[in-house]
């Protein structure tokens, strides 16, 4: 076989990208009409004030979801059909469907439409119908590159130069989608049908985020209107996180997904607590502790039931009520067992009102049932409860206690649950974390609490059963997308398997793996590893993607300050943006050494528009940055129980270099 000589291939390829670019300009000029022609339709067809409202936000978002960013790629990637009937010859895959409004011929197509999986997915094991795939290099929003990938087997194994550098590309600010990259087993677990529940176990930067949000982008597309009605819930770790991840679903054209941390589900806490109450309270026996002290607030009637209505007096006796409140206690949610118990005491007093002649429909009954002697005897019997009241009383009411936790928790148990000073009212009464989940579980067995469509978890190896059952029920006729890593568990109550946290979620689920790194470099990565053996011995050691050779810096300074400034300007020079992660309680003495040496840096949180950021390790989960300098790791891990699973995570940050800096020992599981 003859080559082909250079300058005639890079002219064929000049020929192919200019024929690319001209696809682009024809596509672009089609979505701008597409939004052209979303901008004249108009609301008024609508039948009535409310309908017309709802249409014109409807369109909003619509005009809203086509617009065209000049800085993102309309489309990433092409297949070429291998010449059968079904699939077109060429389709082109991006973010949104681009059609051409005369004859609407497909310009591009959306990566969730079932065609388009085939660009994930097609290999030489099974090209599904297509002979080659294609992928896209972009600058800004100018299509600049291209290449091709046979998928009859005969392309050499090469690591595609394209993925390569998205993979590689420096971070500038908040997370963006991975829409042209996903690999293919990523790519299973976006696609999964949505009444799967899936759990997916993954090492540091494996995608396990970055997966879970496009699932959700994808679920929206291909579910649309079931999810629109019943809504999808994002789960993560703190508000830095969900401000880190807020730009990927709109990217994707997911403008109204939730996004939500536990506190701001359940409550925030107003109270700490030592760590060992804090496990206790998040054990799932805490779930049937609650349940029998809410129920031990329906008291057995002492007295039968007497209601006058006009010269006639209606009586039930004593067993009769007994016999009725028995037969609903635990059958039923607390609150509207309440009502149950109403009305069927209504029908018992209609019951003798036919017995003595009369003819008593629905509304007497009604009647009855709101009459003040049911209501009287309902409120003796039957109390309104909040969950707050039972919880104080729970927590302060030693007998109480004991009679809901007998033969569940033992006496040293009991103890540790109650409160050492209780407060004076439920009022008064201030929560922790874990009592939040308490207070939400009491909250359902009293009214039921709503479910979504589907909920995303993200590290969830950090939830306790009870926080996971709150989470459950939340989609409890839905499905859930539940993402961690065991080894980066740094709660009191952390998960060792996630066959307990789909067992506490109350969900049939399969658990997966993702294995290889996107995010941090190999050196990176095996150095953090060497502490797998004391947090997460079950685990494998991760694979990284990536080589980074020179990545790695590991440093023994005489004053950590001085070096820390050094190190912080020295990345401040490079590309890209870097964190500092340092224990909680020496966040001050470096924000002030950093202000002192004139260096332009924010405290996480405080302000996302900064290249320096000083991260608190317990705030750096989820997060990732070019540069990373981590300063005296034996101060991270001696700080808390979960230490090493803290440094762990504090480590694996790092996209492009590691510093680690210290003066003190490092611990002897990463000493190596
Ligand atoms: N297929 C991919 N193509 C391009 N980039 C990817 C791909 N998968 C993951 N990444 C990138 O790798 C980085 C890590 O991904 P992500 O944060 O989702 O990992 P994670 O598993 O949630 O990590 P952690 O456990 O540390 O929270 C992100 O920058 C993400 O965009």
């Amino acid at each position: 076989m003859s080559a082909v000589p250079p300058d005639v291939e890079e002219a064929a390829e000049g020929t192919v990208l200019a024929a690319e670019q001209a696809h682009l300009a024809v596509s672009r000029a089609a979505l701008r009409r597409m939004r052209e022609h979303a901008r004249g339709l108009s609301a008024d067809m609508a039948a009535d004030a409310v309908s017309r409202d709802l249409l014109e936000a409807a369109l909003d978002r619509r005009i809203e979801a086509l617009a065209d960013h000049p800085d993102t790629p309309l489309f990433f990637g092409r297949m070429d059909s291998a010449g059968g009937d079904e699939l077109p010859p060429t389709m082109y895959v991006g973010r949104r469907h681009v059609h051409d409004g005369e004859v609407g011929r497909p310009l591009v197509l959306d990566w969730r439409a079932p065609v388009a999986r085939a660009f994930y997915q097609a290999g030489p094991a099974d090209p599904m119908g297509w002979r080659q795939r294609r992928r896209f290099g972009f600058q800004g929003g100018r299509l600049t590159a291209f290449e091709d990938e046979p998928l009859d087997g005969s392309a050499a194994d090469a690591v595609s130069a394209i993925l390569t550098a998205e993979i590689e590309r420096p971070r500038t600010g908040p997370m963006r989608d991975i829409v042209a990259t996903i690999q293919p087993e990523q790519d299973v677990i976006v696609r999964a049908d949505l009444d799967r529940t899936l759990c997916v176990q993954g090492a540091p930067g494996t995608g396990k985020t970055a997966v879970g949000l496009h699932r959700a982008a994808y679920l929206l597309f291909t579910h649309r209107e079931r999810l629109a009605r019943s809504g999808v819930l994002i789960v993560g770790p703190s508000r830095a996180f969900l401000s880190y991840i807020s730009a990927v679903l709109p990217a994707l054209g997911e403008m109204r997904v939730e996004q939500a941390t536990v506190d701001d589900l359940l409550g925030a806490a107003t109270a700490p607590e030592p760590a060992e109450v804090a496990a206790l309270k998040g054990d799932a026996r805490m779930a049937g502790v609650l349940r029998k002290a809410l129920w031990l607030h329906v008291r057995k009637p002492e007295e039968g039931l007497l209601v006058p209505r006009g010269a006639a007096r209606y009586r039930l006796a004593d067993h009769e009520v007994r016999e009725l409140v028995a037969e609903l206690r635990g059958s039923t949610r607390y609150g509207s067992g309440r009502a149950v118990l109403a009305q069927r005491l209504a029908h018992r007093i209609l019951v003798l009102m036919e017995r003595r002649g009369e003819a008593p429909d629905d509304r007497v009954q009604d009647a009855v049932a709101r009459s003040r002697p049911v209501k009287q005897a309902i409120d003796q019997v039957w109390p309104k409860l909040t969950p707050e009241q039972v919880l104080f009383r729970l927590l302060s009411d030693t007998d109480l206690l004991a009679a809901a936790a007998r033969g569940v928790l033992d006496d040293a148990e009991q103890e540790t649950l109650r409160w050492a000073k209780p407060y004076r009212s439920h009022r008064s009464a201030k929560w922790t974390a874990a009592d939040r989940a308490l207070l939400d579980e009491l909250a359902d067995l009293i009214e039921r609490t709503p479910s979504l469509g589907h909920l995303v978890v993200d590290e969830a190896q950090d939830l306790s059963a009870m926080q996971l059952r709150a989470l459950g029920r939340r989609c409890a006729t839905g499905s859930a997308t539940v993402l961690g890593d065991l080894a980066q568990g740094t709660t009191p109550w952390a998960a060792r398997s996630w066959a307990d946290v789909l067992r506490h979620l109350d969900k049939d689920g399969q658990v997966t793996e993702l294995a290889l790194g996107f995010r941090v470099p190999g050196p990176v990565l095996d150095y953090a590893a060497r502490l797998l053996p004391a947090i997460a011995p079950g685990l494998a050691a991760p694979r990284s993607f990536r080589l980074g050779r020179d990545a790695l810096t590991v440093r023994r300074v005489p004053d950590p300050a001085a070096a820390t400034v050094a190190a912080a300007r020295e990345a401040l020079a490079k590309e890209g943006t870097t964190g500092l992660i340092v224990a909680d309680d020496t966040v001050p003495a470096h924000a002030a050494a950093l202000a002192a040496a004139g260096l332009d840096h924010a405290v996480l949180g405080a302000d996302a528009g900064h290249r320096l950021l000083l991260v608190p390790v317990s705030q750096a989960k989820g997060l990732e940055y070019d540069h990373v300098i981590v300063v005296e790791p034996a101060a991270i891990a001696g700080a808390e129980t979960a230490g090493l699973a803290r440094l762990y995570v504090a480590l694996t940050r790092a996209v492009s270099t590691l510093t680690v800096l210290h003066r003190a020992d490092l611990p002897a599981e990463l000493a190596g």
